[in-house]
Formats: C-alpha cells, sequence, structure tokens
C-alpha cells in the first residue's frame, strides 16, 4: 500500500502461500490504486518444491526484479515466561526488554516434510534459495537490485549456534533465525554487490498482527493497549500498526543502495507523540561467523537439491 502512494506505476508481485488471502490483500490495493499493476504467486516458502516452482514462475513472467521484500515469518506455539516478565520489569534491563522480549519467549518447532526445522526453513532458509535462484533476474549488468529481510530486534547472537544453525536443540527457534539472516544479510552484500545486488534488515517493532494474536489474545493486547502507548515513550519500539511498522520498509525502498549501511539494522520506531522514523542501529555480527553460515547454507542447498530429485524420480518410478 505504501509503496504504491508513492510510486502507482510499479509491479507489485504478492507471494503468498493462501490464495484467497492474496486475493482479499490484492483487491484492497486495487481499491485504494485502481490503476496498479499487481499480480499474484502462489509460494509456499517453507517447502523447498514450492520455492524453486514459483521461482520458475517468476522467470517466466518477470526479466528483471528491483525488490526482493523477504516478509514471510513464523513463530510457531509461543510461551510467554511470566516469572521473568515481572523480575525484568523491576531490574535495570527493563526497557531493553520491552524493546527486544529477551528472555520472554521460547517456541516449540516442529520437522518440516524436507527434513527441515520448521522455523529456520520458514524464516531463512526458503528465503535463501529464492534469491539463490532468482539471481539472473536480481544481479544483471548496469543494473542495481535490492533485497529487504524482515527480521526482529529478538535476535540474538546467544540464541544462535553454528554448530545447530537449524536450531534443532534449543527452544528459541525464532531469535535464532532472525540472527541467522542478519548474518546471511552481511555475507550477501559481501559475495554479491560487485554483481550489483544490495541486502539489507529491518525491524518493524512490535506490531499487532496474527503473530502476536498468537502470543497472547488479541482482546488482551487491546486491554493493555493503553499501557503499550505509555510504554512506547521510554522505547519507541511499540510501533502497534502494521502501517507503523512498514516504515522502515518504505524508507528502504527511497534510499539508493549505495547510501545503505550493510552491517545496520534499520528499526521502524514510534515515538511517544506518535511520529514514525528510521533508525539504523548497528548488528552485533562477526564477519567470520557470517561468511560460515553463507558456506554451510550453500552446502545445505545442494543437499537438500538431491535429496529433491531423488524424491522425484522415486515418485516416478512408483506412479
Ligand atoms: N509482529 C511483530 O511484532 C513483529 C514481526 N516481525 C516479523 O515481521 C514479519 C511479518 O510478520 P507479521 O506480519 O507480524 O506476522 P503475521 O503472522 O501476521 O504475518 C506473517 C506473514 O508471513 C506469511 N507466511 C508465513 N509462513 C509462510 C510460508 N511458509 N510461505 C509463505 N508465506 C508465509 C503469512 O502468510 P499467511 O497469511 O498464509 O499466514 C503472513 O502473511 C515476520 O517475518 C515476523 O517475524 C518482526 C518483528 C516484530
Ligand atoms: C503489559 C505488557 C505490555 C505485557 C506484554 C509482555 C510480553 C508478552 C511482550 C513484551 C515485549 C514483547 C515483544 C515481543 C513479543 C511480546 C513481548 C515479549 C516480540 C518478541 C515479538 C516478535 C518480535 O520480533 C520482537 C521485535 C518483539 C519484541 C517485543
Amino acid at each position: 500500500e505504501r509503496l504504491l502512494t508513492e510510486d502507482s506505476t510499479l509491479h507489485l508481485c504478492l507471494a503468498c502461500r493462501n490464495m484467497q488471502r492474496a486475493e482479499a490483500a490484492r483487491s484492497a490495493l486495487l481499491t485504494s490504486h485502481p490503476d496498479a499493476h499487481v499480480q499474484l504467486l502462489h509460494l509456499d516458502v517453507g517447502s523447498v518444491q514450492s520455492v524453486l516452482s514459483a521461482a520458475q514462475e517468476v522467470k517466466t513472467r518477470y526479466s528483471k526484479v528491483d525488490f526482493l521484500y523477504l516478509n514471510a515469518g513464523i513463530m510457531p506455539n509461543p510461551q510467554v515466561d511470566i516469572n521473568a516478565f515481572f523480575k525484568g520489569l523491576f531490574s535495570r534491563n527493563v526497557v531493553n526488554m520491552f524493546a527486544t522480549g529477551e528472555g520472554l519467549l521460547t517456541q516449540q518447532d516442529r520437522i518440516n516434510s524436507d527434513g527441515l526445522q520448521e522455523v529456520f526453513a520458514t524464516n531463512l532458509f526458503g528465503h535463501f534459495l529464492l534469491i539463490r535462484e532468482l539471481e539472473p533476474l536480481l544481479c544483471q549488468a548496469g543494473h542495481s537490485s535490492r533485497v529487504v529481510w524482515t527480521s526482529s530486534s529478538n535476535a540474538r547472537r546467544s540464541a544462535f549456534s553454528m554448530e545447530d544453525m537449524q536450531h534443532r536443540n534449543g527452544t528459541e527457534p525464532y531469535s535464532s533465525s532472525k540472527y541467522a539472516s542478519d548474518m546471511l544479510s552481511v555475507a550477501l552484500n559481501r559475495h554479491k554487490n560487485s554483481q550489483g545486488l544490495f541486502s539489507s534488515v529491518i525491524c518493524p517493532g512490535l506490531v499487532m498482527t496474527n503473530l502476536t494474536y498468537g502470543i497472547l489474545p488479541s482482546f488482551f493486547w487491546t486491554l493493555i493497549m493503553p499501557i503499550m502507548w505509555l510504554v512506547r515513550i521510554f522505547t519507541n519500539t511499540f510501533t502497534l500498526t502494521p502501517y507503523n511498522g512498514a516504515e522502515a520498509l518504505h524508507r528502504l525502498f527511497l534510499q539508493s543502495p549505495e547510501s545503505l549501511d550493510p552491517r545496520a539494522k534499520y528499526h521502524s520506531l514510534t515515538s511517544g507523540l506518535g511520529t514514525n522514523y528510521t533508525q539504523p542501529r548497528q548488528m552485533d555480527i562477526d564477519e567470520e561467523m557470517s561468511e560460515v553460515l553463507y558456506s554451510k547454507l550453500i552446502e545445505l542447498e545442494k543437499d537438500v537439491r538431491r535429496k529433491l530429485v531423488m524424491k522425484n524420480s522415486d515418485k516416478n518410478t512408483r506412479g
């Protein structure tokens, strides 16, 4: 919506797993921008086969991609640690606790049909595979393109382990996957800037969406809204509405790739008085670690492709 308000001649492609919701989003966009070009594409970013098929479809439909917004993300079965919340409330760490949710949330992950951890597959690997598949459209001579990751201030180095990059053994797969996306963005810049591809990371702040309604019921969030407006005075990270949360996505659209800081996370912020702005903050990233992650993802990609070929040939011989 905000991009079309900026430039109504844009060609948008909404890549979604639920086509009914996608159609509803398209209709809403066409109501406010009747002449807009909005196409739909089926994509389940948590499924290797779906990513490969969707990328193939993009390559037949378009000759180049200027912006790729990697926004899909999940936080399955979140649990709030109430004790930690009250402890944190009376500690010196209280502002940081509200800004990042650090130490308050755990999730239960599971293995998907590709044999990958679902949160890792959805929040990181599917997007990575999509970029790899779309490289011919993203990396073109004389043309610069942009990849924008919706990360989170919940991303934390200590939640991530290189020996367990899928977070099979921990209880914070969300934080781990978001930290991995921050590192991957840094590595992508190192490898792809020379080919015209620029990657950035944003955090929308705490926004009321299906994700947050999975943490606490919507009526509870509505009930504590006055408290949240109060908290906003101290953190500015409680953006609360999707419009405010999209501030950094919108800002990056207007900024030239050369002016972006590859090691910064761009935060959507809303002041106590309701003013929206974007602020870059340095990420806690080690270049060497990001390089190792990049290599491990390339290895996993090879492995996953090999398995898919075997699975498909098995299907053909049987059926
Ligand atoms: N809300 C918040 O406070 C914060 C959110 N974020 C991040 O913002 C992003 C958007 O989340 P938000 O809008 O809050 O949450 P929602 O759950 O409302 O939206 C998530 C979106 O991702 C889509 N999605 C999830 N899994 C897949 C998949 N496998 N394939 C394709 N699409 C998929 C969902 O599709 P469907 O409609 O089919 O479910 C939905 O459109 C996420 O990356 C999240 O981590 C970051 C910081 C804070
Ligand atoms: C009275 C209080 C407002 C009660 C809410 C307490 C917690 C449930 C929230 C406090 C900070 C929140 C938060 C997130 C989830 C809900 C809280 C822990 C996130 C982790 C949600 C997803 C993200 O990506 C982060 C940016 C959020 C950070 C703050």
